[in-house]
């Protein structure tokens, strides 16, 4: 199948790098100024992986699109209403199917990636998301994980899932494209607070991060619609180790320089996710403790370690 990638960051190369490697036709979509295109036309690898011959490199949308059946999008979260829009105006993404592997919610709104992508595209399209655990660092050295597909209709779920299964991914059909989208992006915000529980030398508080961070975030996918026992699967509590433990992780390495007063330059998604979350708190009046901690951090330049403490001097309440 011809399958393209949009987005030639850290994520779409090895994306593109595994479609291929499972016997696809590849394109790989990159902005023509940007430096990770850039690099990766002048010396067809990255920090991460060589990009094989036969893999297509183009910077131009329309040609990407028309190339391929299934279209897979991985850029920055916030970046993805203004492109949604750019794509819609292609008129051969009719009756594509577009597969969303970023990790984010729209920071002013809180809306999930699947909203936002849908009231930008207006045109039947099939639509779905592929999250889960995975750093391109254990892929490219042969280490197998776990992940999953998820959209609303059940039958496209099947066919990616098919498409795109290897003995280096196994993949689980979705079954709650609520809890799988709020499951992924929330868990860089755990990513974030784990980082600043590494930087204080409280690395020993991250089985409790695990325990509470999960709850919270059950609660709002069940108020959202969602199935709360979705946040204990692969999207959500899967990913902690790559996110709360790993040292690839960009969420937990942004924490840990922020309250070691470094700059992280790379993208952590769980800044942006943050805000997302005070929006949806109030809007399905949802507690969120720990992720309004983390925003008071990041945000309103609360001390960092006292704002973590604090987290202990709440009222004693039921675990569940
Ligand atoms: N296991 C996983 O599922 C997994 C792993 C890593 C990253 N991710 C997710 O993938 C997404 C990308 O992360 P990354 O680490 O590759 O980031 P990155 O910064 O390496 O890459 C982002 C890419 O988006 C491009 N981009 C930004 N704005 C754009 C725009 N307006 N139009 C077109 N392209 C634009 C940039 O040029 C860059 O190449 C994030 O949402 C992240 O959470 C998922
Ligand atoms: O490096 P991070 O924190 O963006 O995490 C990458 C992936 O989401 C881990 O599964």
């Amino acid at each position: 199948m011809n399958i393209s990638v949009l987005g030639c960051g850290r994520w779409g190369t090895f994306l593109a790098w595994y479609v291929h490697k499972v016997g696809h036709n590849v394109m790989l979509w990159g902005r023509e100024n940007s430096r990770n295109y850039i690099g990766l036309k002048e010396t067809r690898k990255n920090d991460y992986l060589p990009l094989p011959e036969d893999i297509v490199l183009c910077n131009s949308l329309e040609k990407a699109v028309s190339f391929a059946e299934m279209i897979i999008i991985s850029i920055s979260a916030q970046e993805l209403r203004s492109f949604a829009n750019q794509l819609s105006s292609i008129n051969e993404i009719d009756g594509k199917t577009f597969i969303l592997c970023m990790k984010g919610l729209e920071s002013a709104s809180g809306k999930r990636l699947s909203q936002v992508f849908g009231e930008e595209i207006g045109k039947k399209i099939n639509l779905a998301v592929w999250v889960g655990p995975g750093h391109v660092q254990d892929f490219v050295n042969h280490i197998p994980n776990c992940m999953v597909i998820g959209s609303e209709n059940v039958d496209i779920t099947k066919k990616i899932v098919q498409e795109f299964s290897s003995d280096l991914i196994r993949f689980y059909y979705g079954q709650d494209l609520i809890g799988n989208e709020i499951g992924a992006a929330t868990k860089n915000v755990m990513g974030i607070a784990a980082g600043m529980l590494d930087g204080f030398n409280y690395s020993s508080l991250k089985g409790s991060l695990m325990a509470r961070g999960t709850r919270e975030i059950s609660r709002l996918v069940r108020a959202m619609g969602g199935n709360d026992i979705t946040i204990y699967g692969l999207s959500h509590l899967g990913d902690y180790e790559a996110t709360l433990f790993s040292e690839h992780s960009h969420n937990r390495k942004f924490g840990k320089a922020f309250v070691e007063g470094e700059r992280f330059g790379k993208l952590a998604e769980g800044v942006s996710t943050v805000r997302a979350l005070r929006e949806l708190s109030k809007q399905y009046d949802v507690e969120l403790p720990i992720c309004s901690a983390i925003y008071e951090i990041l945000f309103d330049d609360k001390n960092a370690k006292e704002t973590l403490e604090d987290l202990f001097l709440r009222p004693v309440k039921f675990e569940f």
